[in-house]
């Protein structure tokens, strides 16, 4: 993989708010990344940096190699850019809306009818005022507009709030797709559930700085927060003796025995409670999510300070 982000020491200060502060981190093609962190933890402004639309106070933001505060237009075609709130104008068709993008990125204008087609938005849809569509289909044009110009890098600014789970899915598709292709994809966004099984990556931000940043595994790794492991006894089977250890186990809804257990102590355990007679009727483990894993790491970071 090669870096397409690389971000050094940036912090960036309004007047007395440090909305970035000393952030370093690096982003490759192919890598589908997302950006969490409560609201005002600096994700938008990181994204403006990352677009050139502001200049860090210190440190420095490479795009694809190059500074992006330089404006050089053959730079910023390579870069898109999906922001929170989409406006466009509203009397113009989304034919003629995606047109003007086009023209502004020195796009070819041929190749907007494919992009339609990619994010699901009919031909008849595309020939009406765009003060006519739902949320979803402002979202979906959007969504075109990023992709004007086959971009290497993708910047996605809560992209589906407001959506319904379809259009949620949909997106989520387009996103395997454009990782397929070696497109790098950031997306910064308050739904940590759903973003659990679709990103790569996961940095969490708070007030600036960046607290974590890793794989969901690596994350579960650094925070050793246990796994939870509900088991069930088969009704008829004489109660096992792993299930006698009641410092252990604790009594569930529906006869279930649940336990919390460390990480390093999860496969012995696993493997005490399954070996035969194990009685077992059923068995769920459960890994901490990543809101499990971005709570604890705001908490590690507030008792730092
Ligand atoms: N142009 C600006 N002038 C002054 N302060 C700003 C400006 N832009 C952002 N900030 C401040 O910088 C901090 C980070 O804001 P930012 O918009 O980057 O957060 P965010 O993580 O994107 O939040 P949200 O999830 O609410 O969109 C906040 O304290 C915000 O008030």
């Amino acid at each position: 993989m090669t870096a397409t982000v690389k971000i050094d020491g940036v912090s960036k200060r309004y007047g007395k708010v440090d909305a970035v502060r000393d952030v370093t981190l690096t982003l490759e093609g192919g890598e589908t990344v997302a950006l969490v962190g409560h609201n005002g933890a600096g994700k938008t402004t990181l994204i403006k940096l990352m677009l050139g639309l502001i200049r860090p106070t210190t440190g420095s933001v490479r795009m694809l190699g190059e500074d992006p505060g330089r404006g050089d237009v053959r730079a910023r075609k390579r870069l898109g850019y999906l922001p929170e709130s989409v406006s466009f104008h509203m009397a113009l068709t989304g034919r003629e809306t995606l047109a003007f993008y086009a023209r502004l990125k020195r796009v070819d204008i041929a190749s907007i009818d494919a992009l339609f087609e990619r994010v699901g938005l009919a031909p008849q849809a595309a020939a009406r005022p765009v003060r006519t569509y739902s949320k979803g289909m402002r979202q979906r044009l959007g969504l075109a507009q990023a992709l004007l110009g086959a971009p290497r890098v993708l910047l996605l600014d809560e992209p589906t709030s407001g959506l319904d789970p379809a259009l949620r899915r949909s997106f989520y598709d387009l996103i395997t797709d454009l990782r397929a292709g070696g497109t790098t994809v950031l997306l910064s966004s308050h739904a940590l559930t759903e973003l659990e099984d679709r990103a790569d990556r996961v940095i969490i931000l708070n007030k600036g700085t960046k607290i974590a940043d890793g794989t969901l595994d690596e994350l579960r790794h650094i925070a050793r927060l246990p796994t939870r492991i509900s088991a069930r006894i088969a009704r008829d089977a004489p109660i096992p003796a792993w299930a006698q250890d009641n410092g252990r186990w604790k009594p569930g809804a529906n006869g279930i025995l649940e336990t919390d257990v460390a990480p390093e102590d999860k496969i012995a355990l696993l493997g005490a409670i399954t070996a035969p007679p194990s009685g077992l009727a059923g068995l769920t483990i459960t890994e901490p999510t990543l809101d499990d894993l971005y709570a604890h790491f705001l908490d590690d970071q507030e008792m730092s300070r």
